[in-house]
């Protein structure tokens, strides 16, 4: 599938800067130690935020939009065939990530997580939101592990910020966290099971937005 495209900058202009002059800005991960957020939430849940993990992503994200073979899926609901609203492409473990960076990133991940993750990041989900009207509507990742046992669910967020949205199953108050490019959000502990997360169509005129989600071995 071709994915229309229209070139725009979502890098800040101190992203812009080439000084080696190699012929543009590329994405580079910064740091993780010390720059992450934990916002404890109810039952054993929590979101890890870091904001600008990667910087410079606006070539990274057109080769994601370009490179990767994005499709459309079709889902029945109420006895319905209704249009996912979002393209996807799933990379299970072993199979190679569309760009350098990715697998970089997921090493970085794999570090600063070890000691409590207790184990990889395996997978990466991929969705490309086309605008406002793409989303994803309220669920937990339980596809697996992850419906029984802890785990996390790291994304990295590239293009036109959107808000990742998120309320206790049991009912309560929804909370909801931006992500922005090159943003990092991970959901952790007990959150696929015992909240819920969507990222909520927009009517604002909103560009496209790629996520791309690392989950451990045999979550989903
Ligand atoms: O767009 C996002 O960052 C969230 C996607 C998501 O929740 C999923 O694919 O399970
Ligand atoms: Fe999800």
């Amino acid at each position: 599938m071709t994915v229309e495209f229209q070139t725009s900058l979502f890098d800040s202009p101190d992203d812009l800067d080439c000084p080696d002059g190699t012929g543009g800005p590329d994405a580079a991960l910064g740091p993780l130690g010390g720059t992450v957020t934990r916002h404890v939430l109810t039952r054993g849940a929590w979101v890890d935020v870091r904001p600008g993990w990667v910087s410079g992503s606006d070539e990274l994200f057109a080769r994601l939009v370009t490179d990767v073979p994005w499709h459309a899926e079709r889902r029945v609901m109420w006895d319905n065939e209704v249009a996912v609203p979002r393209l996807l492409k799933f990379y299970a473990e072993d199979e190679p990530l569309p760009d350098p960076l990715l697998v970089e990133a997921r090493h970085a991940l794999d570090r600063h997580y070890a000691a409590e993750l207790g184990e990889r990041f395996r997978s990466a989900g991929m969705c490309f939101y086309r605008d406002g009207r793409d989303s994803v509507a309220w669920h937990g990742d339980t596809i697996g592990r992850s419906s029984t046992e802890d785990t996390m669910v790291a994304i990295l967020s590239l293009g036109e910020a959107r808000r990742l949205s998120l309320r206790p199953r049991t009912g309560g108050e929804s909370i909801s966290f931006p992500v922005g490019h090159g943003d990092l959000l991970v959901m952790g502990g007990s959150c696929q099971r015992t909240w819920e997360h969507a990222v909520l169509k927009t009517a604002r005129p909103v560009g496209p937005r790629i996520s791309i989600q690392f989950r451990p071995y045999g979550v989903r």
